[in-house]
């Protein structure tokens, strides 16, 4: 047990002295040989430094939604590119089973003819469709192989396509879980870890869709429907004049609801992020909840966020029932007038049974396809919607960089704060014109009265915010000319609430160390910094000792404990700078 001895700086408005007080630390926390090895903590204790207040304002923005437009489109699609090969193979394999299944029913239309004797003589010969109906005739096994490879066809574009759509959502992920990780901490105090969550899963999968599967299945329905009509005017011109009733009908309905259901399912994407963000929230502070004994209020906060999510639904609902009502609707009236107006034709002899068979399948299948472009459309606004947030996300340039500038990382002389003020944003500045020093190899304390600002400065000296005014000097260095990471990575900080993760001991006490860095960090000194933050004792009489879980956020273990372990993280990588934010608040006091 030592008594390090520390000099309190406080900052030159409010106090111009320095203290020398008997600080008393449970364990064998060394601070002679740190400062030996210019290592000096700078001590956040509560207590005298008279800065302004500011009251907390919970309310935060959020992502925000904007309108998707066309001009998106390209860069929707450009997401795909890199599997274009995949997505080209899928494209061949649609080209494959299209043509067998749309010249299906025009072989079949003449088959019907083939065993109508009345016809059969007056069909052409040469008609090449005629020629393959009478060979599937005579062999059935033919017909039942060429439809087997259209399913085969049918398979196979599938798994192109869903593999494709499942390598942009990976890309996708990665790329904005990438830009998200790189963002400043102004962005994190705006945006809700929830809702950014519920992007990466949720609005990733909707983009991957619209441009793989979904890309597949429009195709399909735009090769279907030109096939099917192209086919329905060769069978029929006749009975086509049925079709120009129809068509006017289905691609007004379908204008109509299509529009008022991207729009709603917009609004449900919105929804359950906000419940999504509700949920994670309350749940990954389950303990908080327990002891204040806020499980009913968290439900009704819960349940209104499913409240919105079902009047969305609500209307959602009845968007898509109208469309496919009313597509229903036009679709039989186009069927019964076809079946009543062809009977018509073939009484005149104007038209063969085999014939009104053909048109009826192509007239079925050109519905289909029509619903399933509408399908193709809606899931495309829902892609460009999502796309619109995730590249939000993605392209989102942080305030302060990760990398770049001098690798400074040691102090030889002092760090200096000079004429800095701050204040978050959307608040009233915090502090004004502060100026004081931290001498190279001293241990200096700053006190002040709860939100007076002292985690602040350590904010700001890890460059976690910049100054609104003033400069943070290190050896005459401005701290916005130093690599952002290069210099965090030589700063040990324990925190006023240690955070832990929920893996084994030892890699929370390693979490800082590069794993690429060549330097690797001995099991000798994992154990050297946990005996020196006397967390060694307790940790040898864990079963498994340092391969111990801590559980979630550290759960499993004592404050005490935890914060003995965010301290052995901070001195494993033997720090130049030591920041101890209330780091003991959760130690017992003893010499
Ligand atoms: N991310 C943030 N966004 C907005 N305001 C913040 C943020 N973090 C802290 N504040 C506000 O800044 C003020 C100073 O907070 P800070 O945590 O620096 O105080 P402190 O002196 O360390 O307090 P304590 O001794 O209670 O830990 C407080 O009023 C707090 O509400």
């Amino acid at each position: 047990m030592k008594n390090g001895y520390i000099t309190a700086f406080c900052i030159k408005e409010f106090l111009v002295e320095n203290l020398e007080f008997d600080l008393k630390f449970e364990g064998n926390v060394d601070f002679t040989s740190t400062v030996d090895r210019h290592i000096f903590p700078v001590l956040f204790a509560s207590e005298f430094l008279d800065m302004q207040v500011v009251s907390v304002d919970t309310k935060r923005e959020s992502v925000k939604l904007k309108n998707a437009s066309w001009k998106d489109l390209k860069a929707i699609f450009s997401l795909a590119s890199p599997y274009k090969w995949r997505i080209m193979l899928g494209i061949s394999f649609l080209g494959i089973s299209s043509s067998i299944f749309l010249l299906t029913p025009r072989i079949l239309g003449k088959l019907i003819d083939e065993f109508d004797d009345s016809k059969k003589t007056s069909l052409d010969p040469n008609d090449k469709s005629l020629q393959l109906a009478r060979y599937f005739k005579n062999n059935p096994l033919a017909l039942i192989g060429v439809l087997f490879l259209g399913g085969l066809a049918i398979a196979a574009r599938v798994y192109c396509m869903h593999t494709a759509g499942q390598l942009v959502i990976n890309n996708l992920r990665k790329t904005v879980f990438n830009s998200v990780l790189r963002q400043d901490m102004a962005f994190f105090d705006k945006n809700k870890v929830g809702e950014i969550v519920s992007r990466l899963s949720t609005d990733a999968l909707i983009v991957g869709y619209s441009v793989s599967m979904n890309l597949s299945d429009g195709a399909r329905a735009l090769v279907t429907c030109l096939g099917s009509s192209g086919l329905m005017v060769y069978t029929s011109p006749a009975l086509c004049k049925v079709m120009f009733i129809v068509i006017p009908i289905i691609v007004g309905s379908f204008a109509i609801f299509g529009k008022l259901q991207r729009k709603y399912t917009m609004q449900m994407q919105e929804a359950v992020a906000s419940a999504n963000q509700v949920a994670t929230e309350r749940l990954s502070n389950i303990r908080t909840v327990r002891m204040l004994v806020a499980e009913r209020k968290e439900l009704a906060a819960y349940a209104d966020k499913i409240e919105e999510i079902w009047r969305v639904s609500k209307k959602e609902g009845l968007a898509k029932g109208s469309m496919y009502g009313s597509f229903q609707f036009t679709g039989y009236i186009a069927l019964s007038t076809i079946l009543f107006y062809g009977s018509n034709l073939i009484h005149q002899g104007l038209l063969t049974y085999g014939e009104l068979s053909s048109f009826c399948l192509y007239a079925v299948l050109s519905a289909a396809s029509l619903s399933n472009m509408s399908g193709f459309f809606l899931e495309l606004m829902k892609g460009l919607g999502a796309s619109n947030r995730l590249f939000e996300l993605k392209d989102r340039q942080p305030l302060i960089p990760l990398e770049g500038g001098i690798y400074k990382g040691t102090v030889n002389k002092e760090i200096r704060f000079q004429n800095v003020s701050f204040g978050y944003p959307e608040r009233d500045p915090l502090f004004n014109d502060v100026t004081f020093s931290i001498p190279a190899g001293k241990i200096t304390a700053v006190v002040g009265a709860s939100g007076s600002g002292k985690s602040t400065l350590a904010n700001l000296l890890l460059r976690l915010y910049d100054p609104i005014d003033g400069r943070i000097l290190i050896d005459d260095i401005d701290l916005r000319q130093v690599d952002p990471s290069h210099w965090r990575s030589h700063v040990g900080i324990v925190g006023q609430e240690p955070v832990l993760f929920s893996t084994t001991i030892k890699d929370n006490i390693t979490y800082a160390v590069d794993p690429n860095s060549e330097e690797k960090i001995t099991d000798e000194q994992i154990e050297a910094a946990a005996a020196q933050a006397n967390s060694l004792e307790f940790i040898r009489t864990f079963p498994e000792k340092f391969d111990t879980k801590v559980g979630e956020q550290g759960s499993t273990l004592s404050g005490g404990q935890k914060q003995r372990i965010a301290i052995a993280r901070a001195l494993v990588k033997n720090p130049d700078v030591l920041i101890l934010d209330e780091a003991t608040s959760a130690l017992d006091a003893s010499r």
